[in-house]
């Protein structure tokens, strides 16, 4: 799957492409059935599927203070993507340049990338202070033969999904519903760092990641599968939060890996969050702690269905 921006510009063999635009942050249901229109539309077509998508996400940018809130990083958006049948992914960096181009000039820019169709959600918005909808873009389009057209919100029942919707259930410690809303569960990507070496001592070896710009759900015990890579997947226990027990308190998630002996510093790793277990807690000793670790690993494994 090719990675584009404005700079690459559209290679030749992708142009002519029916386009999927939207920030899709998460891909959730209501997300896969735009992209899934418009790679249903390709293939029907016979046109090259480009999904488009702005980054950093257009409120970042608006609202730099904002805490973290992203739900996919711009890999794991490109894997999904690839997945749902795109031939490529056009990031439109959001900077002060495409936030001052207005309604007109943005369907201009898809003309001169070579779009033949536009397929977004029905309530999307574009341009300079959003002032371009769906049927906007249709008359745009019109006018340099892109045939715009617009998907129906998603729901599941009878509630809309919506990337808001899941973070509020990440937040309440809710990962199931976080799971049925993007079909598949909230995972954080990064790369392992090193600790404090306490882990190993404590029998729980732990795979440490930052958070980045990942929403922050509610701090405590998961029940985790980590993938290593496409292959190889362990199921595992992970505390996210700030280690009450340790000074000084630093925000981690931090991912013990059942089954698994082997050295994954500087490892790209993903760990999808499943079932929330318990808040963080402060212990009155180690051993205190180690004996509760106990008892999360055993429940993971019940929660994750493991011999
Ligand atoms: C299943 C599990 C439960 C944990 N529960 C707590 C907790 O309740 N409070 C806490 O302060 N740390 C908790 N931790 C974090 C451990 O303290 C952490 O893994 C340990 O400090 C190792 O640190 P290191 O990775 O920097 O070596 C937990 C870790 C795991 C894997
Ligand atoms: N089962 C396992 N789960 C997680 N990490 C493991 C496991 N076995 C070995 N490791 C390795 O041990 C490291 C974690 O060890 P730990 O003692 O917690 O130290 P630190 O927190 O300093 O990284 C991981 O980054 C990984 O390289």
């Amino acid at each position: 799957m090719e990675r584009l921006s404005l700079k690459t510009g559209v290679p030749d063999r992708l142009r002519g492409a029916i386009i999927a635009l939207g920030n899709f942050d998460g891909f959730h249901l209501g997300h896969q059935a735009v992209v899934g229109r418009a790679v249903a539309r390709g293939h029907h077509e016979r046109r090259p599927v480009i999904v488009g998508t702005f980054f950093p996400h257009p409120v970042r940018f608006f609202k730099p203070d904002l805490p973290p809130f992203r739900l996919t990083s711009l890999d794991q958006r490109e894997r999904l993507f690839a997945h749902a049948g795109a031939d490529a992914m056009l990031v439109f960096d959001f900077d002060a340049d495409l936030a001052a181009t207005d309604a007109e000039d943005f369907v201009g820019l898809l003309a001169k990338l070579g779009v033949a169709g536009v397929v977004t959600g029905e309530d999307f918005s574009f341009g300079r202070g959003r002032g371009g909808n769906a049927e906007l873009l249709r008359e745009l389009g019109a006018s340099h033969d892109i045939v715009a057209e617009t998907v129906p919100a998603v729901t599941l029942e009878n509630e809309l999904i919506s990337s808001s919707r899941i973070r509020e259930a990440l937040k309440a410690g809710d990962p199931g519903t976080a799971t049925r809303l993007l079909s598949r569960p909230f995972a954080i990507e990064g790369v392992v760092q090193h600790g404090d070496a306490r882990g190993r001592e404590l029998g729980y070896p732990t795979a440490n990641l930052p958070m980045e710009q990942y929403l922050r759900p509610a701090y405590g015990i998961y029940a985790v599968r980590v993938w290593l890579d496409d292959e190889h997947q362990y199921a595992g226990v992970a505390n996210l939060g700030t280690r009450p027990m340790f000074d000084p308190p630093q925000e981690l998630l931090e991912a013990h890996l059942f089954d698994f002996d082997g050295d994954l510093y500087g490892c790209k790793i993903e760990v999808a969050l499943h079932h929330f277990i318990r808040g963080e807690e402060k212990f009155d000793s180690l051993e205190a702690l180690v004996t509760q670790m106990d008892h999360d690993s055993a429940e993971a494994r019940r929660l994750l269905a493991l011999p």
